[in-house]
């Protein structure tokens, strides 16, 4: 590695960053899943030579990491399995700086391992809670629960003043197969648990299945009860639901790889922050090439967007790679890439309090970073 590429990778990875889009079975070291696919070729549920090539496979269209995602969950069905992913993903985000984390996920319902939406996401917060190596903050200091900090305490409060912190949040995905009565239940759940750290919903999925009307009263209630919204949007070009989506007018958008023109005057027009997943654009043809992905014609005009991964483990990249990306590519200085990463501060779905700590916290390395 030249020596400035060097340098230029370890600003990225000292710079705060705040990761908006994560999915967590995505996420999912390499490492971890090799073991688990191990563990289950020992027992017969798998051939552990097949699925080995599987994930150790470079480059996949869109098709195939759909298929992977199906072993993905084929590995990571039980309750301690989601617990262990979950604790391993806060803790790899972390270790590279980010210090506000939105995880999303879609809660499954396995009655084989007798699981429930609400079973995974217990099992979830279960692996939030297990996170030693950094101190996690999952609920917000005027939270509404009995015990705001479940988890480590808070440095403020008298905690490891010598950990890193990480605010972590969930937003519980809605797969696009599910039916509509699926996609309310998940609403109805993001509900019950809004005291638990989860704080938003997204629409997610193989992008050529189903049809936007299925999710729409699901959506349409989570706008009622006040829950942000996040959705993938424009990873293919099906005109009619990119119209549709657009005129839902959610809080946040994913990708927007395929937009035409006036789809593009409509976003723009109404400002809707983009979360920006390079690698994953790029790998999986949503954008032609990273020179010309639309980060650049989103970035020149000042639209609000916030970098992130979608899929850091089965896209072998990172945060601090997107962030590096940007700088090789576009070649923006050391100043821009501090005031994009402050800038994401903005679009996260925490309230004022969250927005207010991480403010500061960005305004206190800005002069240690950027001089
Ligand atoms: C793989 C690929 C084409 C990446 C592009 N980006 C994506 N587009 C739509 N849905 C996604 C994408 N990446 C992950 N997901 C969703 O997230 C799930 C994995 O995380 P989890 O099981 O929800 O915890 C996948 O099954 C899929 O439903
Ligand atoms: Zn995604």
């Amino acid at each position: 590695m030249e020596k400035e590429e060097e340098e230029m990778r370890e600003w990225c990875l000292a710079l705060p960053k705040v990761e908006l889009h994560a999915h967590l079975n995505g996420s999912v070291r390499d490492s971890t899943l090799l073991e688990l696919a191990k563990q289950l070729g020992d027992k017969g549920v798998i051939v552990f030579e097949d699925v080995k090539d599987v994930i150790m496979k470079n480059g996949r269209s869109l098709p195939e990491c759909f298929q992977l995602f199906e072993l993905y969950h084929i590995l990571t069905t039980d309750h301690d399995t989601v617990t262990r992913i979950t604790k391993e993903v806060v803790e790899d985000f972390a270790m590279e700086n980010v210090v506000y984390l939105e995880i999303r996920t879609t809660p499954k319902n396995n009655e084989a391992k007798g699981m429930t939406k609400q079973s995974y996401m217990n099992a979830v917060i279960k692996g939030l809670k297990a996170v030693e190596a950094v101190e996690v903050v999952l609920f917000d200091s005027n939270s509404r629960t009995d015990k705001p900090l479940t988890c480590a305490p808070s440095s403020e409060l008298g905690g490891d003043v010598s950990k890193k912190k990480i605010y972590v949040k969930l937003l519980l995905s809605i797969d696009r197969r599910e039916t509509t009565l699926a996609a309310l239940d998940t609403v109805n759940l993001a509900m019950e648990m809004k005291d638990q750290g989860v704080i938003g919903i997204d629409l997610s999925g193989n992008p050529v299945v189903g049809e936007w009307e299925t999710y729409l009263p699901a959506l349409e209630r989570a706008k009622q009860l006040g829950i942000p919204i996040t959705v993938h949007c424009g990873e293919v070009a099906n005109r009619k639901e990119i119209q549709a989506v657009l005129d839902f007018c959610p809080q946040r958008l994913g990708h927007v790889c395929c937009l035409n023109d006036d789809e593009w005057k409509k976003l723009k027009s109404l400002m809707i922050p983009v979360e920006i997943c390079l690698t994953s654009n790029v790998m999986t043809g949503g954008a032609p090439s990273l020179e010309l992905h639309h980060f650049a014609d989103l970035y020149n005009v000042k639209h609000p967007l916030s970098l992130c991964t979608d899929d850091s483990g089965l896209f072998s990249t990172s945060l601090s790679n997107e962030y590096y990306l940007v700088a090789s590519t576009f070649g923006l200085s050391k100043a821009e890439l501090f005031q994009l990463a402050q800038d994401a501060v903005e679009f996260v779905f925490a309230g004022d309090e969250v927005k207010k700590t991480l403010r500061e916290l960005f305004r206190r390395a800005e002069k240690e970073l950027t001089t």
